[in-house]
């Protein structure tokens, strides 16, 4: 039988099923390609054999789309059968105009790349609503900034929900431990952390003096400096200090060589776990060799440390006066309870990218704007008079500054370090609001659906904060003015619930020490001569892992 006999025979059969279409199309390559081992040459029949592949491809194509297709009809069946069991409304449709809603994510990295993307966000809600859904690539994705919604996602429903994205995208460099697990793993790393560690070094002024110490002098006196960098470079010190015993001095000329490898491949990483964020599931699409690369030197400077703290308490094991708080940081107590050296270098790797740009991002944006809102910085310096006077600053003290404790407050509310936030439905979940005509109806999340969290615009709301909700306003928080809204899920910097953030009291600390000995060392502090200052919100901004200033934090000293 010839090649052209079987073209010609299929050509007048019958299709009755897509599967039938695809056995005829193997059935005819299998055929040309024992004709072409025969020949020993192709001939006419490569022009033949390519239109078969071609059609094959379409057939292929013709069933995939039959497929996804059938699967969305049934998934949309049996998503109305929940919704009226639970009775569940559909929630407000953000609207996409490309093929497979590729637009939306598209305008996203246009954004992120000029700095909006926050406002983007922003201009979300306002055309959705509160709650909303959106369907990319055939899945559907969830924004919420409704304090019901966010509620139940962090606290009231939490265990149905999942940190399963964010284990792909960042257990290559920090490993898995209290920040990527859930249920028993994630409840056994959180009682670790006990919190009476955080208590005792919040309130120790010697962890933070030596290294704010380092920050003045590097900032020196009659000159104009970006403070961002210094701030990521303190937290830096500061944070490794904490939690290894042993700051890694990147603000000093004296940091060693190994100690400088580490401060770079740290940061490079983290900076590269950003973007693999921005991936979502697909992350693993970008996993260059420099990154790899500075994974390893993290690693091998951590266990170095680990290492060290395993032989101290091996020694102390065997003496009877043994303390286990003798190591003086977190890692000297934490060997106690973890013997695997990888489980434990997980746990400080995740203290330190939660503890470091954090505070660093919140430190950038208060000194912006008290070198922006001068009647403000004033009011800070009169609070450190009234307290310190000219003796030296004691941390403790720092959280009985009303004022500065409010500026540090409307500072969160503003510019949160973490904006944004996302968890993965682990069950079909309801949640209380968002669906219907009015908005209000239940609605049911799927599993594995995202729902992302957007406590930036959940701030800006001026149902909640009042028609001025977008101006810098320290004294809103007087006087337990904004307590509803705190306890009602409408404040959540450090957000809400059993996962709420440990290390709140040890940042407010920090930041509070390190402005009150900033205003103190320089007596005035202000934006430099040429600068225009952006309105709120309409600065460039930086969303990595957190919030930071696109425009950096330029102030004069002098
Ligand atoms: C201004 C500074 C800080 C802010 C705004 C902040 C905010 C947050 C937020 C919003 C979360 C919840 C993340 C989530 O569930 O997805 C969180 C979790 C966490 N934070 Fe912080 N944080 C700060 C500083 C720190 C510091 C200094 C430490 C420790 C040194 C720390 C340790 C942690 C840990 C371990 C978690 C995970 C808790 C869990 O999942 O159970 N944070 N933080």
């Amino acid at each position: 039988m010839t090649s052209h006999n079987i073209t010609f025979m299929s050509e007048n059969r019958s299709f009755e099923s897509p599967s039938h279409l695809l056995e005829l199309a193997s059935s005819k390559v299998v055929v040309l390609q024992s004709q072409k081992s025969s020949n020993g040459e192709l001939g006419l029949a490569w022009i033949q054999n390519f239109a078969t592949v071609k059609a094959f491809a379409i057939i292929f194509f013709i069933i995939l789309i039959c497929k996804i297709i059938l699967s969305q009809i049934r998934w949309n069946n049996a998503t109305k059968a929940l919704e009226q069991r639970y009775g569940c409304k559909e929630p407000s449709h953000l609207r996409t105009h490309w093929f497979f809603g590729i637009d939306k994510p598209l305008q996203v990295f246009a954004a992120s790349k000029e700095g909006r993307v926050l406002r983007y966000f922003q201009s979300l809600v306002a055309e959705a609503g509160n709650t909303f859904e959106w369907t990319v690539l055939g899945s559907r994705v969830w924004g919420t900034q409704d304090p019901e919604n966010i509620k139940a996602v962090l606290s009231t429903k939490e265990k149905f929900f999942s940190h399963e994205v964010r284990r792909e995208v960042l257990c290559s460099l920090i490993g898995d431990a209290i920040f990527t697990q859930d249920g028993a793993s994630w409840r056994h790393s959180r009682a670790l952390l006990k919190p009476s560690f955080f208590q005792k070094h919040c309130t120790n002024s010697a962890l933070f003096q030596e290294h704010v110490d380092n920050l003045i002098t590097r900032i020196g006196c009659d000159s104009t400096v970006d403070l961002q960098p210094l701030f990521f470079s303190l937290t830096l010190d500061v944070t490794t200090a904490f939690i290894f015993g042993k700051s890694v001095y990147s603000l000093t000329p004296s940091q060693t060589q190994e100690e400088a490898e580490f401060s770079r491949a740290f940061q490079y990483a983290q900076v590269y776990l950003s973007k693999r964020y921005q991936l979502g599931r697909l992350c693993w699409l970008f996993n260059g060799q420099e990154f790899r690369d500075s994974c390893k030197t993290v690693h091998a400077y951590v266990d170095k440390i680990v290492d060290n703290a395993m032989q101290v308490k091996a020694r102390s094991v065997l003496d009877p006066s043994n303390d286990k708080g003798a190591q003086g940081n977190l890692l000297g107590e934490l060997v106690f309870d973890v013997d695997d050296p990888i489980q434990a270098r997980a746990h400080l790797m995740h203290l330190l990218l939660a503890g470091r740009d954090t505070t660093a991002c919140l430190l950038t944006w208060t000194m912006r704007l008290l070198a922006r809102y001068q009647e403000v910085q004033l009011r800070v310096r009169e609070e450190i008079s009234a307290m310190f006077g000219s003796a030296a600053v004691d941390v403790n003290k720092t959280k009985d500054m009303a004022y500065l404790t409010c500026v540090l407050k409307e500072v969160l509310r503003l510019y949160p370090s973490v904006p944004v936030n996302s968890r993965t439905a682990a069950e079909d979940v309801v949640l209380p609001t968002g669906g219907g005509e009015d908005g209000r109806s239940p609605v049911l999340v799927r599993k594995g659906e995202d729902v992302a969290v957007c406590v930036y615009s959940l701030h800006r709301r001026t149902d909640l904060y009042g028609s001025d909700a977008d101006v810098f306003r320290p004294e809103r928080w007087q006087n337990g003015a904004l307590d509803h809204v705190e306890k009602s899920y409408g404040y959540l910097p450090f957000h809400g619930g059993r996962r709420v953030c440990p290390g709140r009291q040890f940042a407010l600390a920090e930041a509070s020490y390190t402005i009150v000995r900033l205003l103190k060392a320089f007596p005035m502090l202000s934006l430099p001569a040429e600068t225009t200052f952006p309105e709120i919100g309409m600065e460039k901004q930086i969303l990595g892992l957190t919030l930071a200033s696109g425009d950096g934090c330029f102030v004069r000293t002098s």
